[in-house]
């Protein structure tokens, strides 16, 4: 979808901004641009809507050469997302969302329908703050309209220069997930710039690890964690870049651990046999339709029915969610497991992640990238030297 052949950047003082970069970024993909500060990330995503021209090379977007298309028709194609927003402040944030769709000449009501639609997909009612002013809203609420506004002519291509880079950390994280949230629905192709390691593992399809006007490595965020290519993208990433790989480890199914699992209607004599006989201290307790409902120790268990004994449980994670957020929820509830229920609204009961079991998954993880690399290793040893 974006593709980059042989592209140099050298500014007039000589600076090589960007030295004989290739890569692709597929449709629907996100890929975020990580480095230190002047290695050529802002340089490479303003070549691609033409703000700053290339010195060699070209750069391909639906297979077409940009070059060739004039700029103002190229960049109705490309969302552009910049850390100082840049909205209008005399206008309000409906008037801002809806600019670009009246610029391309839509009707103005439809242009503002539009704009509250996508209003409410960022995460802002348009009832509330639709006519507030830039000024009248939180860093975080411009950011959002900021994304608001870049999606508003439904570009295929987002190119993201740190649009999260000038709010607090925790808003920051809140809107790294509804972001991806967002991107899951409307799956853009997408270049995102960040100096931030734990932002790129957070959002990237893929990352690019870059040196100075190169890139080091590009590979997904667990290769890239697991298997840094260079012993400068290993510093990059940084010694704790096993706790990082929590964050992009999913739990899967055969991580659980399967503890006996009794009914809210079962009676409680007959869970406790159960229970005594299989030598296990607790159950998991699903209702009549199956779901969570929480966890029963065998020794409270006495007369009636298992719903007399029984004790709520909320802290559960999908299948998939990551080995970060299950140790988040751990320590949150304070829990020696979590449930782990189908995804996608399922909510079926597939098990329980302990932390020796959220261990081993992470072992898992690190032994299988420790086999990729020694793979890659014995391709290489049997590359012919001459
Ligand atoms: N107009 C310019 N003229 C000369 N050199 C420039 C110009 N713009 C950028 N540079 C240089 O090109 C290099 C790459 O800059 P670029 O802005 O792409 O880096 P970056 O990785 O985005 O950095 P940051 O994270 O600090 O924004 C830097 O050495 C910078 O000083």
């Amino acid at each position: 979808m974006i593709r980059f052949e042989h592209v140099t950047k050298r500014y007039p003082d000589g600076t090589t901004a960007v030295d004989d970069l290739s890569f692709e970024v597929a449709e629907g993909e996100l890929v975020t641009l990580v480095g230190p500060s002047g290695c050529g990330k802002t340089t490479t995503m303003k070549m691609v809507n033409r703000l700053i021209e290339p010195s060699e090379g070209r750069i391909l977007l639906g297979g077409e050469d940009i070059a060739t298309l004039d700029p103002v028709e190229l960049r109705r194609r490309i969302g552009y997302v910049i850390q100082q927003v840049g909205l209008f402040p005399h206008k309000t944030v409906l008037e801002n969302t809806a600019t670009v769709p009246r610029l391309l000449g839509g009707q103005r009501r439809a242009a503002r329908e539009r704009a509250a639609e996508l209003l409410d997909l960022v995460g802002l009612d348009p009832a509330v703050h639709g006519d507030r002013y830039p000024d009248q809203l939180s860093g975080g609420q411009r950011q959002r309209v900021g994304v608001a506004r870049a999606l508003a002519a439904d570009p295929p291509v987002l190119l993201m220069d740190e649009p999260f880079g000038a709010v607090d950390p925790v808003v920051r994280e809140r809107l790294q997930s509804e972001f991806l949230r967002l991107q899951q629905r409307v799956r853009k192709t997408v270049l995102f710039v960040t100096h931030d390691i734990e932002e790129a593992v957070r959002l990237g399809d893929r990352i690019a690890v870059y040196g100075s006007g190169r890139i080091e490595q590009l590979d997904t965020p667990a290769t890239v964690l697991g298997a840094p290519a260079t012993s400068y993208v290993a510093d990059f990433v940084g010694a704790d870049r096993g706790l990082k790989r929590l964050s992009v480890t999913p739990i899967e199914p055969d991580d659980l651990e399967q503890p006996p699992v009794v009914r809210l209607d079962d009676p409680a004599g007959a869970a406790a046999a159960r229970l005594r006989g299989e030598g296990a201290r607790w159950a998991v307790v699903l209702d009549a339709d199956g779901l969570l409902h929480g966890w029963v120790a065998a020794e409270t268990l006495g007369d009636g029915a298992v719903r007399d004994h029984a004790r709520r449980m909320d802290a559960w994670l999908p299948v998939g969610a990551t080995l970060k957020q299950a140790f988040s929820v751990m320590l949150q509830h304070d829990a020696g497991w979590i449930a782990v229920l189908d995804g996608a609204g399922g909510n079926r009961f597939r098990g329980v992640l302990t932390p020796a079991r959220l261990h081993a998954a992470l072992r898992r993880s690190i032994d299988a990238d420790a086999r990729d690399v020694a793979r890659a290793e014995v391709e290489l040893d049997s590359v012919p030297t001459v």
